[in-house]
């Protein structure tokens, strides 16, 4: 039976809908809306119907709220002092019908089983932009997104590159989600994670016996992606030895289950992604050039956060809104706090953004998330940065090696200064592994 979740403070107009609806879907009432946007994206809800007026917070806000956490279902507002702006603004802010008192049962009901009906159509039809759950306002980003699009269209294989904490697994997901195999399975396997000798059996799947161990036989990652998109993560980690089996696959669709000997074949889609140079891989042999062409149609270089300053403002507040829900507190960050995030490096990339944010939200008791309310290594950083910036001068009068080594030393200086001396924090701020950082600041330091 379709799920519907009626949203309003006002217990009495509860009562009167859930009368009105209960003998055609399964309803369920809340009467704080904070409370039912947490119920409807975690309980599979079809349809949210949601008044304007509320005290906690207002109807147009619980649509963009729902919205931005990618509720896929049906909403429809209703209210008793509707105006065509206020409509307007519904429908841009994702609802789906609008609805003004007094209410009649059928009417109600047919309008309701119209918005699921055309929530339906919509998710059925083909999407108009991949750029849907990728937050971006940078040009290079959207040019990115466009070329996702179309490869996602043209099933080709695709290899994603880019700095971990980047979005590629979320490119590969909206990928997926964009093509023609979109309700076929998404699978991931991260060729990192998994030891060496697991990772065969984890790919193709193996035989009751193959292994000690092997109690039962069991498919792999290719057998559970059916006809829908394999995505292989860190690709740049899988030995040499399995290479060649993954290149026959990506060849021919025929693989073995380990210890088996019964032939299959695979329909999947391969998507690939990796945080490392494979040209570099390639040439030092530690990659075969063969399965790194196969993999390598389409290339999408994905962007650090570093060189997308414009959009640490935007996703910081998109990870804001996300979290914002856990404490129910209105925060915002103060535009010093975002002048230092957008300063900062960002060495993890998107994903340490949303970790500060949701840490922030969590410690921050106040409104506003000032820059001193940012973890010091951040603030040290970014301030590091802008320092550094002005009282560097380039001297092109100077050979190159000369320059560099003043350079590395007017580095070394003074980001053990900013970290008050401590070595390991000035690693972290520097984005350079601890033990590279001190051999690299001995030597240069010592020169001065
Ligand atoms: N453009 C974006 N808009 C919104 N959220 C994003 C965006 N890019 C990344 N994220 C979020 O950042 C986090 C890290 O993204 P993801 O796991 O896709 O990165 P990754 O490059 O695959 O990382 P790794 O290399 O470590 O596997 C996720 O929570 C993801 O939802």
């Amino acid at each position: 039976m379709t799920k519907v979740l009626i949203i309003d403070d006002i217990p009495s107009f509860l009562h009167e809908v859930r009368g009105l609806l209960r003998n055609e879907f399964s309803v369920t009432i809340c009467q704080s809306p904070i409370r039912g946007i947490r119920r409807a994206l975690d309980d599979g809800v079809d349809l949210v119907v949601t008044t304007l007026v509320m005290r906690e917070i207002n109807g147009l806000e619980v649509i963009q709220r729902l919205r931005s956490r990618g509720f896929q279902g049906a909403i429809v507002m209703v209210t008793g002092f509707g105006d065509a702006s206020t409509a307007q603004e519904a429908t841009r802010l994702g609802a789906t019908d609008y609805i003004t008192r007094p209410l009649v049962a059928k009417e109600l009901s047919s309008r309701l089983r119209r918005a699921i009906e055309k929530t339906e159509a919509d998710a059925h039809s083909p999407l108009e932009t991949i750029q849907e759950g990728i937050r971006t306002c940078e040009p290079k980003m959207v040019a990115l997104l466009e070329l996702a699009h179309i490869a996602a269209d043209a099933d080709s294989r695709i290899l994603i590159l880019g700095e971990t904490g980047t979005g590629k697994e979320l490119l590969a997901h909206a990928i997926h989600r964009y093509s023609r195999r979109s309700r076929e399975p998404f699978v991931v396997i991260n060729c990192a994670a998994i030891q060496e000798n697991l990772l065969e059996s984890e790919l193709f799947g193996h035989e009751q016996g193959a292994f000690t161990g092997a109690i039962q036989s069991r498919i792999g990652r290719f057998e559970q992606a059916g006809s829908g998109t394999l995505f292989l993560d860190e690709i740049g980690e899988i030995p040499l030895s399995l290479q060649a089996k993954l290149l026959r696959v990506l060849q021919s669709g025929e693989f073995y289950r380990v210890g088996g000997n019964r032939k299959l074949h695979s329909q999947a889609r391969i998507v690939a992604a990796t945080n490392q140079d494979l040209n570099k891989r390639v040439d030092e042999g530690e990659f075969r050039a063969d399965l790194f062409y196969s993999l390598n149609v389409v290339n999408l270089n994905l962007p650090p956060l570093r060189e997308r300053p414009s959009d640490i403002p935007l996703l910081a507040n998109f990870f804001l809104e996300r979290f914002r829900d856990k404490t129910d507190k209105p925060k915002k960050f103060s535009s010093d706090a975002i002048s230092v995030l957008k300063r900062y490096n960002w060495p993890g990339n998107i994903r340490e953004l949303e970790h500060l944010v949701e840490r922030s939200i969590i410690l921050v008791q106040k409104p506003i998330i000032e820059a001193a309310d940012l973890p010091s290594q951040v603030r040290a950083a970014a301030d590091l940065k802008s320092d550094f910036n002005s009282e560097f001068e380039v001297d092109t009068g100077l050979p190159f090696h000369i320059a560099k080594d003043r350079f590395e030393q007017a580095y070394f200086r003074s980001i053990v200064e900013r970290a008050g001396g401590n070595y390991s924090l000035a690693a972290r701020m520097a984005g350079i592994e601890r033990t590279a950082f001190f051999r690299k600041a001995k030597k240069v330091l010592s020169t001065t």
